[in-house]
């Protein structure tokens, strides 16, 4: 692992932060942290895998699994299973399938789960729901959401504030746009470690590691979506390079699950160009084949 790290950094071509969050614009890129959690909890980590970073769409993993939770398969009538092949932030697909996203990865899916979550109750209820969930995963509790970061999403959000009137004028919206969003905005803005990460995505390996909270049918479920539609556009690409379910967010985090062995976060903030982390890809690709990790 620490080889692992030391080669990524000899290459200067770190790619480029998210720019259209400016919190996000200000980070650093030339970071990189690693963390695995093997089935038999042991902990191996390199680079700068105590430093928090925005998880960011990270967290739709969480948000599905609560919502799946809450719902159950009513859900799907809210939001498919499919690829959507398009940019996490686009509208065009939303508008000519009448409403119903794609996937619950991509922003508008991810809007309709945390909407699904709130209903009934208050942003702060559900928002605490969420963040208990993600803490009981990763079994810490200092894990926190950055008020800067959702503070300046929600003021440069048009993207998903369009998503969001476009989804109530179809009636898939049950709560008022802003309600959810403000919701949505907020666990996106949750900041964690590496090792935090990689300890929450234990209950995805369904081994006998950590906290157990989904049914094995449910957890591969959301491995087959994490393959299919965890990195947007990029999906059948990262799927090519490294064979394992994963999870991207803009902050350049990535939860990968190598189901039974082991759950591992990557992080670093430059982005390739479908918006997920280009090293953390990368030490993602490298690790899977040294270990033989892919599952085809
Ligand atoms: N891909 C991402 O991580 C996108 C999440 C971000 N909060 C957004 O809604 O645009």
């Amino acid at each position: 692992m620490s080889e692992l790290d030391a080669d990524l950094r000899t290459d200067a071509n770190w790619g480029t932060p998210a720019s259209y969050i400016p919190e996000l614009a200000r980070v650093d890129p030339a970071q990189f942290a690693i963390t695995v959690v093997t089935a038999d909890g042991k902990i191996h980590s390199a680079g700068d895998s105590d430093t928090r970073f925005s998880v960011q769409s990270v967290t739709k993993v969480f948000t599905l699994a609560i919502a799946l939770g809450r719902s159950g398969d009513q859900l799907w009538q809210r939001v498919s299973r499919e690829p959507s092949g398009l940019a996490f932030n686009s509208i065009v697909q939303l508008e000519h399938e009448g409403g119903r996203p794609r996937n619950p990865f991509i922003n508008a899916g991810a809007i309709v789960t945390t909407d699904e979550i709130l209903s009934g109750r208050a942003p702060r209820d559900a928002l605490a729901e969420i963040v208990q969930f993600i803490r009981t995963a990763a079994g810490s509790d200092d894990i926190h959401i950055n008020e800067a970061v959702a503070a300046s999403e929600t003021a440069h959000g048009h993207r998903n504030f369009a998503l969001a009137h476009f989804l109530a004028s179809f009636d898939n919206l049950k709560n008022a746009p802003e309600m959810t969003l403000g919701t949505y905005f907020h666990h996106c803005a949750l900041e964690m470690t590496t090792t935090q990460l990689a300890m929450a995505g234990r209950f995805l390996m369904d081994a006998a590691t950590g906290p157990r909270l989904l049914s094995t049918a449910r957890v591969r479920r959301l491995n087959a979506l994490m393959l299919t539609c965890g990195h947007y556009d990029g999906s059948g690409d990262f799927a090519y390079r490294v064979g394992i379910p994963g999870k991207s967010g803009v902050g350049g985090g990535i939860l990968a699950i190598v189901p039974g062995t082991a759950a591992i976060a990557v992080w670093s903030p430059g982005l390739n160009r479908y918006g997920n982390s280009l090293k953390g890809t990368e030490a993602l690709a490298t690790l899977a084949r040294k270990m033989n990790w892919s599952i085809f």
